[in-house]
């Protein structure tokens, strides 16, 4: 499946702002929202839509509205500054979270948490934003999965060449959503040039 990436000037505004290490955790989190709303957008435009008989103040029409619900899945801890957008704007959103941590040596994910609601017959859209050796991604997917996920769309701010190498080979109906693709990763498998440690900028930690 294709990467997308954000194409849109408020994007690349709001991308510059997230990655300079000046910005506070109060203006992140804002930022992470304005991001994470932009990049809703585009992971749901396929959404699909039927018919509903309504009547304006004029006369009676046929509009459309959403089919079926949508489920959202961060990837914890980080994914949880994305989540806001979806339940601002969408109606009908449930929530399930996958925890997963890097170690910090190996950069391998463990996994410390998972609680989905049902998943089958729903877009399922996982959210992280860092998509690095995209190990917690492809692990996230495949707990989706398991749990009768069948159309799932993976979002995330920044990518790496190399996680979305490994995520399309992972998964590879998956499409992917990115604010933005990095040059590359460092020996320590952070993003170049990045934004350094999205969960401890979001979280003061
Ligand atoms: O593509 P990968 O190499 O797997 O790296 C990406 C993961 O690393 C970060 O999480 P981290 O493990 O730091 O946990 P946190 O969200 O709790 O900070 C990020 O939020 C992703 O989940
Ligand atoms: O650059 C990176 C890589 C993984 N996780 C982050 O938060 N940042
Ligand atoms: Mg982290």
């Amino acid at each position: 499946m294709p990467l997308h990436v954000l194409n849109h000037p408020l994007g690349t505004h709001v991308l510059t702002h997230l990655r300079d290490k000046t910005t506070k955790p109060a203006l992140f989190r804002t930022l992470s929202y304005q991001i994470a709303l932009l990049l809703s957008l585009e992971a749901t435009r396929d959404l699909a839509t039927e018919e509903k008989k309504i009547e304006t103040p004029m006369e009676p029409m046929t509009g459309r509205v959403l089919a079926r619900p949508l489920v959202i899945v961060p990837i914890l801890r980080a994914g949880l500054g994305m989540v806001q957008p979806f339940q601002d704007i969408y109606p009908d959103v449930s929530i399930g979270y996958v925890g997963l941590e890097r170690d910090h040596t190996t950069a391998i994910a463990r996994s410390y948490y998972c609680k989905l609601p049902p998943l089958d017959g729903r877009r399922t859209i996982v959210v992280d934003p860092m998509l690095a050796t995209g190990g917690s991604a492809a692990q996230a997917i495949d707990v989706v999965k398991a749990a009768g996920a069948r159309e799932i769309v993976f979002v995330c701010i920044v990518a790496a060449p190399e996680g979305v190498a490994t995520l399309s080979q992972a998964h590879p109906e998956v499409p992917i959503h990115a604010g933005v693709l990095d040059r590359q990763l460092n020996a320590k498998k952070y993003i170049m040039p990045g934004l350094g440690d999205f969960g401890d900028r979001l979280y003061g930690t």
